[in-house]
């Protein structure tokens, strides 16, 4: 097998409060299953899935961030040369989403500003525990220019569809830039706009 079996290579890390269930949408997307009694990440952690997406191979390296505060020097330090962000909350806890003003000011400071950010709603299978109703998650999300998706981990609800619609908004991004480059080179010192985030859906 070549050094390079792949397309496409991209950097998506999962950032957002402690318990919030990273850590199992991680597991669910790269070995398909929901791990019992998960423990809390210590720093970060490393996954890599290769999808194809319209015959085009793509492989996703997957970090997996600790929500816990006290890890938040060494996972910054992660942020920059991502691709994408996942940022989650747990909708049966307010708290979690309450934090994400916090996290998006993080983004800001630490993250390529080329990054594609997508606001996760995890833990739908406890719809009967929901504290953050979905209309008030899509307005933030469409406020600050994120996509938004709602997951289940546990019941493997639209984790495929997180993973696979990132790399597709990747790729276009990828393709657009080429296009940009070769097209209309920049002149010295002149800065290029980039625009993202329309919406990509693979299936
Ligand atoms: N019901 C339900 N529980 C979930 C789901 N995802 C995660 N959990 C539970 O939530 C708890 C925390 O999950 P983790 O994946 O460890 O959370 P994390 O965001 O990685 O936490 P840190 O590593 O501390 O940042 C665990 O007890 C999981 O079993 C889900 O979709 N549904």
């Amino acid at each position: 097998m070549s050094m390079e079996d792949y397309d496409y290579l991209f950097k998506i890390v999962l950032i957002g409060n402690a318990g919030v269930g990273k850590t199992c949408l991680v597991r669910r997307f790269t070995q398909g299953l929901f791990p019992p009694g998960q423990g809390a990440t210590i720093g970060v952690d490393f996954m890599i899935k290769t999808v194809e997406i319209k015959g085009e191979k793509v492989k996703l390296q997957i970090w997996d961030t600790a929500g816990q505060e006290r890890f938040r020097s060494i996972t910054q330090s992660y942020y920059r040369s991502a691709n994408a962000l996942i940022l989650t909350y747990d909708i049966t806890c307010e708290d979690s989403f309450r934090c994400l003003p916090e996290w998006l000011r993080e983004i800001e400071q630490y993250a390529n500003n080329q990054v594609v950010t997508i606001l996760v709603g995890n833990k739908i299978d406890l719809a009967e525990k929901r504290e953050v109703v979905r209309q008030r998650a899509e307005d933030f999300a469409q406020s600050q220019s994120m996509l938004y998706l709602e997951t289940s981990a546990k019941e493997s609800d639209n984790v495929e569809k997180l993973f696979l619609d990132l790399a597709c908004e990747l790729i276009r991004e990828a393709k657009q830039n080429k296009l940009d480059n070769n097209d209309t080179a920049p002149m010295p010192g002149e800065g290029k706009a980039i625009s993202y985030l329309s919406c990509c859906s693979v299936v």
